[in-house]
């Protein structure tokens, strides 16, 4: 029977460490540049990577991370430059040729299709070489033997993101990589998940792989990475060894600059309560989504209530309840400015104030062909004056990406691109800026600072509390603990599709926080219930 899966582990046996004995790069990188029209993403990038190696790639947004590794990756082709792979110049054609030389990589946008089911969207990525059973017993296996649990049966559509991240690594590694590239792979996993990829990259690490690793957390690159190369604007700046730099040396590294602190403003006024939700119930719309029981909140002007929470366990059914997508039969479990919306359209929903950003930020948050302005009109049509008389104005659409860009700072190469041609933290800022520059009364936003970097990530939680304090609402889901602990008042956990009684954030340690993400507020029969579960 074929062995179901062949850790790397040669590299440690002598037999086989010749090709990368020495001082040999695995991975090198020489003058590698990329232009886009005009426009240099990469410049002239030096990057050395060796077997056993967990080496950063830090930068801020738009600095050129992604479009390095979509080189390397064979996704794209370099301008100039050279890439070398065991000492050997290499061209790749394409991914499947870096597959093929042992180069795998997780991307920061899934590219998973939610119809299918997990093997279904595994095999897709593999080569067919093997049966459908032989590849789903290989997954379980390979799952099983890294602790990273999957269900092979289960639809796509109906996971968290945190399992479809999982999904994306099990794949990758399956094609038994030598070299795995992984771009912010626990921007939206909570510290017990991250804590286990960490157990992951340790072990790949000690089977003699090499991981490129990016992420925009500075801290758990300290405590994960050997090296790190850093690049600014497109250009590599410094390759150091982060665990003998500072968080803040690393981010003046990377953005030039000392990055601003989030300051909440001394005085907020609490007001009049601006979204209530009512003993909501709510059956999911599939059989394994997770039912909304008796959740219950007051949000009032000024406030910032954060939930946390373990993904899927009802974050993305409240949101979805919350924003209108999922309408229920009773009017009365959503109160938007007082006016009972629980039937309500996500349009009408808009119109008496409230705003929605959602984890997603390419296919949910924003349409990924359309123009930033046709982004900007698919949300803002509602309540901003951008359509009169039944037509487009056009030159309202364009002002919106224009304050967007100016008050978020969103980098891009032309004034009003495709949403997919931005850096995924600087979409994130243009989406989080299109909707607070519309002032709403209520925001319901989803993983805020997802993928985006320090500096970035101050700006937006900036303006969260900015928002809060003019008296708007704000509703923040986030699986960053510490990001809620920076900005909110107070902090609920959702379990199981039930929501505990919100904290107020200066009694929220990470321990009562912990114990609540398990589960353990629950009465007995209910802990029972979940334990079973
Ligand atoms: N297909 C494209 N066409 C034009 N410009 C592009 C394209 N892809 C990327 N860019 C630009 O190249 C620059 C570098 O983008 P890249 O995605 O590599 O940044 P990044 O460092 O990965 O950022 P992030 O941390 O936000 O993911 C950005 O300014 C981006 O707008």
């Amino acid at each position: 029977m074929r062995q179901l899966f062949e850790p790397w582990t040669r590299m440690s046996d002598p037999t086989h460490a010749s090709a990368h004995s020495g001082d040999t790069p695995l991975l090198q990188t020489i003058g590698l540049t990329k232009l886009y029209g005009t426009f240099l993403a990469n410049d002239s990038v030096d990057i050395e990577v060796r077997p056993q190696e967990i080496h950063a790639l830090l930068g801020e947004n738009g600095a050129g991370k992604s479009t390095l590794v979509k080189t390397i990756y064979g996704l794209i082709q370099p301008s100039e430059g050279e890439m070398r792979w065991q000492g050997q110049r290499m061209v790749l054609s394409g991914p499947s040729e870096a597959r093929a030389r042992g180069i795998g990589m997780v991307f920061q946008h899934f590219s998973l299709f939610d119809n299918l089911t997990v093997a279904e969207n595994v095999a897709l990525g593999l080569d067919g070489k093997e049966s459908f059973k032989d590849m789903s017993a290989r997954l379980e296996q390979v799952s099983r033997t890294y602790g990273l649990p999957l269900d092979p049966r289960r639809e796509v559509w109906q996971l968290s993101v945190g399992e479809r991240q999982r999904i994306e690594i099990v794949r990758a590694l399956m094609q038994n990589p030598k070299f795995l590239i992984l771009d912010e792979p626990t921007a939206v996993l909570t510290p017990q998940e991250a804590d286990q990829l960490f157990i992951v990259l340790e072990r790949l690490k000690a089977e003699g792989r090499a991981i490129l690793y990016i992420s925009h957390k500075l801290e758990e690159v300290k405590r994960l990475c050997d090296t790190a190369t850093i690049l600014r604007g497109g250009k590599k700046v410094a390759t150091c060894n982060p665990k003998a730099e500072t968080a803040a040396s690393l981010a003046r590294m990377m953005v030039g600059t000392e990055i601003k602190q989030v300051k909440a403003a001394a005085t907020r006024q609490i007001t009049v309560p601006r979204l209530v939700v009512n003993d909501l119930c709510l059956e999911p719309d599939d059989p394994h989504g997770v039912r909304l029981q008796n959740i219950s909140l007051e949000l009032r002007g000024g406030e910032i209530l954060g939930i946390a929470g373990v993904a899927g366990n009802g974050q993305d059914e409240l949101f979805s309840a919350l924003s209108g997508e999922r309408r229920s039969n009773d009017p009365g479990t959503v109160v938007i400015e007082g006016i009972a919306a629980g039937h309500l359209t996500i349009t009408q929903r808009r119109k008496l104030g409230a705003a929605f950003v959602p984890e997603e930020r390419l296919g949910h948050g924003t349409a990924p062909r359309m123009k930033l302005s046709e982004n900007a009109l698919l949300t803002g049509h509602a309540a901003s004056g951008m359509v009169k008389y039944g037509f487009i104005d056009t030159p309202a659409t364009l002002a919106t990406v224009d304050r967007a860009t100016e008050a978020f700072d969103v980098r891009k190469a032309k004034r009003d691109p495709e949403a997919a041609s931005l850096s995924g933290g600087n979409l994130q800022k243009f989406v989080v800026g299109r909707e607070i520059l519309r002032k709403p009364a209520v925001l319901v936003v989803s993983q805020p600072t997802w993928g985006v970097d320090a500096g970035a990530a101050a700006v937006i939680r900036q303006s969260l509390l900015d928002l809060a304090t003019s008296g708007a609402a704000v509703l923040v889901t986030s699986q960053d603990l510490d990001e809620l602990a920076e900005i909110t008042d107070r902090i609920a956990v959702m379990f199981h599709g039930r929501l505990s009684e919100a904290l107020p954030t200066a009694e929220a340690s990470r321990e009562k926080l912990g114990l609540l993400m398990g589960g353990s507020g629950l009465d007995h029969t209910e802990a029972a219930h979940a334990a079973r579960a």
